[in-house]
């Protein structure tokens, strides 16, 4: 064994004692935790109370146990050396054997462990050493250090390819892994950032983006308790997305963020897709004004008002009606609990009226009676009111003859009352009301304005089809004009492919997140069609101001500098002035292949075979034009490769990608061009291009 074997050997060892000591603590804590939980859910519950605490204790203890057996996997990554000497250990969460002693391992959200990603030769932050730890299976596989210092590598010193390089080459599985240990300084910065407002990321692709987002939500919970007691969302845009991201949260030991799409968030499961120029025109912040406008017309549109009580109708007068749709209105409640206090409005006036009409009747009768002799006036005024419907009216004095409080709760219940306040303003449900502007063309007139006949008529649709998913965000609105904000809100949310979000998917997102505590990642270079906006400022100034803080990534992670430099003239068409993003990665120049129709499938099968056999393990994509994904199917490609339609490969990342007619994805949607930069971008370590020649092309 060679001397600089010797020393990696020695290293390993040292590392492992700690390390063994980390996991010996971790079964500690966890056998103690599942202890806890067996006593809790053992324990008998009397009275409600007990339950319900009871329920809080198993909640938070099975909470802590999920968080520890989510840090299994690579418990320990990093470690420091300070050039005083001192040395901490960096991993998935914080580890003490006694609150007296350093730590065993240190959170590596913690202010302690920030010089693990912040220091840079330029700046050591004291550190002497940046060591990274391979863990496996509980057993330290290797070890590599950078030294900040400027010293020379020393005995002991394991300077070796960075773990950066180790976790970039390493093969796709289909499921993004979290970069906790090798979190880069540009990207730790924006994760640590104190900022608890809106943070936006923006950088081509591959620049980690997602991981930022990922790792941020992760520092939220641990940094922001406030917010993380209220929750962290992650909204992603389709499930392939979240399927893909779904591991890396709860690798960071945290299992209780809620990933989700726009339709999962509303509850509404889309049945039917619409062209692009509809989903936008859908997507527009006009549709909030015409569905809020909508509502209000339902609000006591001119009507009277009469309910019978007894023998006696009452009317109210039109003045009387304004009054309780005012302040029905002026409650600031959503329209169906706003009508409930326009209805008790409404009852409290004939309520009034009733009483001050038994009044002036007994009055009335006093004063006719007055000076004749043999009449009792107490059973007169008893008869009056019976005749206006009050069995028992026992006592002559108005104020105790008629009970207020009985007629009204009689009318709250009336279903007749009901009735009339009904015509007035109706109860609705958010789907009424979407379907009420989209499947009239009056109403689409009256509401809808600004868009021309045309418009208008492409958005029609009839009254019982199936939602799409941007009526999404349409019922969304509804639900919160008709009913009121949405039950479940979060403390923090994270916004992937935020460029994708239209107008009103941007309100649905800030419904959700009353504190305004938001992680934004996206990239307008590589917006899909419904996308209206060009850049933060329209996408978002029309909900936050200019209230949130941007950055921009600009190393490249994932796609060779070879695939990015053969996108740049696409780039500059698609984002003229954004400056392409440099990749740290380099590999084979890309490769392309030309077709004819007939001939494409055993063009791609030969290729992917080729791939497999060559490249054995590695996870391939073909990606094409959606019309072509049947075809492709057919062709047996589920065999080698994931099949991936271009319209839903934002975010994705496989080792190899086939792109399938290029030409066919620029021209499947109004955002072809962005469509084929994203599924140009998704390899890396190899991309191979096969154009569709079609027949005309063949004859020239
Ligand atoms: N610091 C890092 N350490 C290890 N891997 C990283 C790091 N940063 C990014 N990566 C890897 O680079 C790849 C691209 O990252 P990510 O998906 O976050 O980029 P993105 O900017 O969201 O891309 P896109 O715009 O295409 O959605 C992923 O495999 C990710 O794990």
């Amino acid at each position: 064994m060679s001397q600089f074997n010797e020393g990696v050997a020695e290293q390993v060892e040292m590392e492992q004692a700690d390390v063994a000591a980390m996991y010996g603590l971790l079964d500690e804590r966890l056998a103690d935790v599942r202890a806890q939980l067996a006593v809790v859910l053992r324990s008998s519950a009397d009275s409600a109370g007990e339950v319900y605490a009871r329920e809080v204790d198993a909640e938070r203890l099975a909470r802590w146990l999920r968080r520890l057996e989510g840090a299994e996997e690579g418990l320990a990554f990093g470690r420091i050396d300070g050039a005083d000497g001192t040395v901490l250990h960096i991993g998935r969460l914080g580890l003490h054997v006694d609150d007296r002693d350093l730590p065993l391992l240190v959170d590596w959200r913690a202010e302690a462990a920030r010089s693990f990603y912040a220091a840079t030769a330029v700046h050591p932050m004291g550190l002497r050493r940046r060591r990274h730890l391979r863990v496996e299976d509980r057993a330290v596989r290797a070890v590599s250090d950078e030294l900040l210092d400027g010293s020379a590598p020393g005995v002991g010193d394991i300077v070796g390819d960075g773990p950066l390089t180790e976790a970039l080459e390493a093969q796709r599985t289909g499921r993004m892994r979290a970069a906790v240990a090798t979190l880069q300084a540009e990207q730790d910065e924006i994760v640590r950032s104190a900022h608890r407002g809106v943070t936006v990321v923006q950088g081509g692709p591959g620049t980690g983006k997602t991981v930022v987002a990922l790792h941020r939500a992760a520092y939220v919970l641990y940094a922001f308790p406030g917010a993380a007691a209220r929750g962290v969302l992650v909204l992603g845009p389709n499930a392939r997305f979240l399927d893909y991201v779904s591991r890396v949260l709860p690798s960071l030991g945290e299992n209780d963020v809620v990933l989700a799409t726009c339709a999962e968030l509303a509850g509404v499961v889309p049945a039917a897709v619409e062209s692009f120029d509809v989903a936008q025109l859908k997507g527009d912040m006009a549709s909030a004004e015409a569905l809020a406008d909508l509502v209000r017309s339902w609000q006591a549109p001119d009507g009277g008002f009469v309910v019978r009580v007894g023998q006696e109708r009452v009317r109210l007068k039109g003045g009387d009606i304004a009054a309780a749709r005012r302040a029905a209105v002026a409650s600031g409640l959503a329209h169906n609990p706003a009508r409930e206090a326009f209805k008790e409005g409404l009852i409290g006036m004939v309520t009034d009226a009733m009483e001050r009409g038994a009044v002036e009747a007994l009055e009335r009768l006093d004063a006719e009676i007055t000076g004749s002799t043999g009449l009792d006036l107490d059973a007169a005024a008893a008869d009056d009111l019976r005749t206006l419907g009050f069995d028992d009216a026992p006592a002559a004095n108005p104020a105790e003859v008629f009970d207020a409080d009985a007629v009204r709760a009689s009318l709250m219940d009336d279903i007749d009352a009901d009735r009339a306040v009904e015509s007035l303003w109706p109860r609705l449900t958010p789907e009424m009301v979407v379907r009420a502007l989209l499947a009239d063309v009056r109403t689409m007139a009256r509401y809808l304005p600004s868009l021309t006949d045309d418009e208008r008529f492409r958005l029609m649709r009839t009254a019982d089809g199936p939602w799409t998913d941007a009526d999404v965000p349409l019922l969304d609105e509804a639900a919160d004009l008709v009913n009121g904000p949405p039950e479940r809100t979060f403390g923090h949310v994270v916004v992937d492919e935020a460029q994708e979000l239209t107008a009103m998917q941007w309100r649905m997102v800030m419904r959700r997140c009353p504190a305004k505590s938001m992680t934004l990642v996206g990239d307008f270079a590589q917006a899909g069609p419904a996308t209206a906006a060009n850049d933060w400022s329209q996408a978002l100034g029309p909900h936050l101001g200019s209230r949130f803080a941007l950055h921009t990534l600009t190393v490249g992670y994932r796609t060779t500098q070879e695939i990015l430099a053969t996108t740049h003239d696409l780039l500059a068409r698609i984002a003229p002035g954004q400056t392409p993003s440099r990749s740290i990665r380099h590999g084979e120049p890309p490769r392309s292949l030309t077709a004819y129709p007939h001939t494409l499938a055993t063009t791609v099968t030969e290729e992917l075979r080729a791939q497999t056999e060559a490249h054995p393990g590695e996870l391939l994509a073909v990606i094409c034009a959606d019309h072509r994904v049947k075809e492709m199917a057919s062709a047996g490609v589920a065999q080698w490769a994931r099949l991936v339609p271009a319209s839903e490969a934002r975010g994705l990342e496989f080792d190899a990608s086939v792109v399938v007619g290029p030409q066919e994805i620029i021209a499947a949607r109004p955002s072809g061009e962005r469509d084929l930069y994203v599924a140009l971008t998704r390899a890396t370590k190899r991309l191979c291009t096969i154009a569709v020649h079609t027949a005309s092309q063949h004859a020239s």
